[in-house]
């Protein structure tokens, strides 16, 4: 029987949450530390564990059929590698910055200048574009560092929480793109290998809605019922139940997280009591 080929990075970044997630469509992998492949249990999946910067070339190559990479990797190395599906986690920038203390008018301060970056392709193709002239210092890692030893006038990295920028003493100034971690395809993917791929997204957009939702239990005096029910979604629209208590009602409902607070204290004001929020692990729409 054939399998899907996935890659996902040995160690880093998304490590973690690219084995969460194939653990949360109920696939178990043997994740011994070493191991450079292995096999799920329960699903045709073979886990091959690659460095980030490697694996838009295995996808190109089609020696693996998908992976979970971050968009920035593909916007850099893999231009032509197209994704199905955003998974939420590993959010962050690709910025050019800059020393704290340099007057900053816009991206002519880079013209005839030098730029410090992992990500050359990305800033040369962002630069040249705009008309702007660069020299790019290709540096693989602790990029920031580099202005304050006097080896580029800026730099281009990733920017997340901005705390490395801070610490080093750089303000940003461009953001050239916004990345996540996705789930990138080869287009050598086989017949065999795309069904599989179609019951491992099923799963896995069941696990992003759950994630991305929230269960809520509510009481209700009857006579607020109408008003308490018109602030609420729901999957299609709310259960309510009979309490044993008479002229009172439990109310259910499937509520997003982006609108989560708003509308838990609409309900409160709308007289709702005894909240309850419950995760949700899977929701299959
Ligand atoms: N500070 C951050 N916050 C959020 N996401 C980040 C951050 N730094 C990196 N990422 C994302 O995680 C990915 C992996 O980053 P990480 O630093 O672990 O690996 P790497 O050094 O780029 O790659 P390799 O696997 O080749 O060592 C990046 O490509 C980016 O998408
Ligand atoms: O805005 P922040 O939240 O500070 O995050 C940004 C930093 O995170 C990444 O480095 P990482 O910690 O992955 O180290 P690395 O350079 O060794 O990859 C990135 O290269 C930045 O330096
Ligand atoms: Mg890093």
């Amino acid at each position: 029987m054939s399998k899907l080929k996935i890659a996902i990075q040995k160690s880093g970044r998304l490590n973690e949450d690219s084995l969460r997630i194939i653990k949360d469509c109920g696939i178990s992998i043997d994740n011994g530390k070493d191991q450079l492949k292995a096999a799920a249990r329960n699903f045709p999946l073979e886990v091959f564990y690659l460095r980030n910067g490697d694996i838009p070339q295995y996808l190109r190559d089609g020696v693996v059929d998908v992976a979970i990479i971050g968009e920035n990797v593909l916007v850099e190395k893999g231009e032509d590698i197209s994704f199905v599906e955003r998974l939420g986690f590993s959010k962050c920038k690709v910025s050019l910055a800059v020393p704290k203390g340099q007057e900053y008018k816009g991206m002519e301060f880079f013209d005839g200048k030098k730029i410090a970056t992992s990500y050359p392709n990305t800033v040369k193709k962002y630069l040249t574009k705009r008309g702007v002239n660069t020299d790019i210092h290709l540096i693989n890692g602790s990029v920031e560092i580099a202005p304050n030893i006097g080896l580029a006038d800026g730099i281009c990295d990733i920017v997340s929480s901005g705390s490395t920028l801070f610490k080093n003493n750089l303000k940003e100034v461009e953001v050239l793109l916004t990345s996540e971690a996705v789930l990138a395809v080869s287009s050598r993917i086989s017949d065999e290998a795309q069904a599989i791929l179609n019951k491992l997204q099923f799963r896995i957009k069941s696990v992003l809605k759950g994630r991305n939702s929230k269960y809520v239990l509510l009481n209700a005096p009857d006579e607020k019922l109408d008003e308490i029910i018109s602030v609420l979604p729901g999957m299609r629209s709310p259960t309510v139940l009979p309490l044993a208590e008479k002229g009172w009602s439990s109310v259910h409902s499937v509520i997003s997280k982006n609108e989560f607070w708003e509308i838990i204290d609409e309900l409160k004001e709308k007289g709702a009591e005894g909240i309850l929020v419950c995760p949700i692990e899977k929701m299959v729409v």
